[in-house]
């Protein structure tokens, strides 16, 4: 069997340009078009290439940016007075706070002091929590990716057994609130480094989402033939960009998302989608 390609730099192109007919209609309305902030702190290369990426997205669909850089030793008071200013921004529909921050910075404390109206991750407290609850909410993006990217291939997922290996906030935890709402009606087992005999629980499911940040972690032998598998693990090394699937998988499973052109293009988009929902949410409650 060889698996079929779950494209998501095909989806994403498509998604953006959905977005792009409703940014214009949005720009007309408003008089100025939707913005996205990003607040990146340090100098980390891989933030700051995705942070580059964002922007370029946004260039691209119409929505202007807005970006706050700031230096490896900024202080929690600067990046919260950062977020302060994009509260109080009205050319600023919605950000992100790009992560991981800095070792010397609260996270969790960042993240409280953001106007969830404007929360373009679906990572503020409030925004998790009506996840949970069910409430309509801005959702995170790289889940909202993953479930978007699987119903536009027709990969089945209500009643299907989920596999996901990564308990992190960005993706392993979401993803699991999702996909067992009763719209998306999975059932899901959630990995992590604690868990035993992860190559059991892998072999049990429909579909496997890694997001370990472990290179090669999932090989075919632990695969149940026919499995979607989506590789939402990106490692850094010498030899360019690894993944958490193994190659070899593609030989045992039915739909596979590859890293890179999978779940990563998927996720810029849905940020692109949370904004503009953002600013069509405003533009009504006036
Ligand atoms: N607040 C916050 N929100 C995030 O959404 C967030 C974050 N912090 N911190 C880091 C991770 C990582 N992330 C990626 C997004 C797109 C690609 C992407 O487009 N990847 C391309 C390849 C990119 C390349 O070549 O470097 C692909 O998979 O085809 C990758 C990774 C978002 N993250």
């Amino acid at each position: 069997m060889n698996a079929q390609l779950l494209d998501g730099k095909a989806t994403a192109a498509d998604i953006r340009r959905e977005l792009t007919e409703r940014v214009a209609k949005l720009t007309a309305t408003n008089g100025r078009p939707p913005g996205l902030g990003t607040v990146l702190v340090g100098d980390d290369p891989g933030s700051h290439a995705y942070v580059a990426g964002k922007h370029r997205d946004c260039a691209q669909a119409g929505i202007a940016s807005i970006r706050r850089d700031l230096p490896a030793d900024a202080s929690q008071q600067q990046v919260e007075e950062t977020i302060d200013e994009l509260n109080a921004d009205p050319a600023c529909t919605g950000y992100i706070v790009q992560l991981p921050l800095p070792r010397h910075l609260d996270t969790n404390a960042v993240l409280e002091r953001m106007d969830p109206a404007k929360d373009a991750d679906g990572l503020h407290p409030v925004n998790l929590g009506r996840l949970t609850l069910g409430v309509e909410a801005p959702l995170p993006c790289t889940p909202r990716g993953i479930v978007e990217l699987l119903r536009r291939h027709e990969v089945p997922f209500a009643g299907a057994r989920v596999c996901v290996i990564g308990r992190g906030i960005t993706v392993g935890r979401p993803i699991g609130l999702l996909l067992t709402r009763r719209s998306e009606n999975a059932t899901v087992t959630l990995c992590h480094t604690g868990t035993k005999g992860l190559a059991w629980h892998v072999r049990e499911a429909d579909i496997v989402i890694a997001a370990a940040g472990s290179p090669g972690l999932v090989t075919k032998d632990m695969l149940r033939p026919g499995a979607a598998v989506l590789d939402v693990g990106i490692t850094r090394t010498d030899q360019g960009l690894v993944g958490d699937i193994h190659p070899d998988a593609a030989q045992v499973a039915g739909w596979i998302a590859p890293m890179p052109g999978g779940v990563g293009p998927m996720t810029r988009a849905m940020l692109l989608a949370n904004v503009v929902e953002a600013a069509e949410r405003n533009a009504t409650a006036i």
